[in-house]
């Protein structure tokens, strides 16, 4: 089941809403864009942006190595395993990976999102994993956050991203808790279902609140 508190938004503010669904790994986020995506809104996925924010000649790959060493690169490029390995199991590696990630992501969250304004689109869905987490809410009309229970989120990603149980939980635990999400979002989408489940309430949603 999904519920749906008062959202406190009039026609003027939606033409130029920008929401964002927010939920941890393997909640669903990505899938319940997609659906958003599909009924003409401009997706700006924030894991794509903070890929560009460390590719191959870009400052914040330098940054990466001065701080973690060589041992991060291979062939030229972020070995992306291995620091996840060493940032999802000691918050002070991951606050400073953040440190060096974050503000580039943030800019070009906010240049995608006026280049979206730029292009007359009305709304703009800006997918990101971390929140809570980030601070930047003000930011945002509106916040979705796709829920899913850990056990299953767990599950997902053994099964679909290949990680072991051991990975899953420490990628998990690095992040909020679906109770500290649901405690700042406007609307709460049950991403434990089928992927059918929730392109309904992204639907009826869509349908009630975009004219
Ligand atoms: C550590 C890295 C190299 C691991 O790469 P990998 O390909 O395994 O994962 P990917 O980037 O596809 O992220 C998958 C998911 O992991 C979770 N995640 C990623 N980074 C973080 C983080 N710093 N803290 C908590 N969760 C995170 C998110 O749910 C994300 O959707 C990479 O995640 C990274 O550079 N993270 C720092 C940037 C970041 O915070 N990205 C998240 C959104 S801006
Ligand atoms: N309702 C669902 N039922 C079954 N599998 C699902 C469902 N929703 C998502 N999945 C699967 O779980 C995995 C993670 O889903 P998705 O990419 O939407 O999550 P996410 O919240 O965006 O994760 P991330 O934080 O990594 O971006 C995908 O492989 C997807 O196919």
């Amino acid at each position: 089941m999904w519920w749906l508190p008062p959202v406190t938004m009039n026609w003027e503010t939606l033409t130029h809403a920008s929401y964002r669904p927010y939920g941890g790994i393997a909640a669903g986020k990505s899938t319940a864009s997609a659906h958003f995506a599909a009924l003409g809104a401009r997706v700006v996925d924030h894991d794509v942006l903070a890929r560009r924010a460390v590719e191959p000649g870009s400052a914040g790959l330098v940054d990466i190595v001065r701080v973690f060493g060589d041992r991060v690169i291979k062939d030229g490029s972020l070995d992306r395993a291995a620091l996840a390995a060493i940032v999802f199991n000691d918050p002070t590696a991951r606050e400073r990976l953040n440190g060096i990630v974050h503000p580039s992501v943030f800019a070009m969250g906010r240049a995608a999102d006026r280049q979206a304004r730029a292009d007359g689109v009305d709304v703009v869905v800006h997918d990101i994993p971390l929140l809570v987490e980030s601070g930047q809410i003000a930011d945002f009309d509106t916040v979705i956050t796709v829920a899913a229970p850990v056990e299953v989120r767990v599950e997902r990603l053994i099964a679909s991203r290949g990680m072991t149980r051991q990975e899953a939980v420490a990628r998990i635990g690095a992040q909020a808790s679906d109770d500290a999400r649901a405690a700042i979002a406007d609307v709460v989408l049950d991403g434990a279902g089928s992927a059918e489940s929730l392109r309904r309430q992204v639907e009826e949603w869509w349908a009630v609140h975009v004219p």
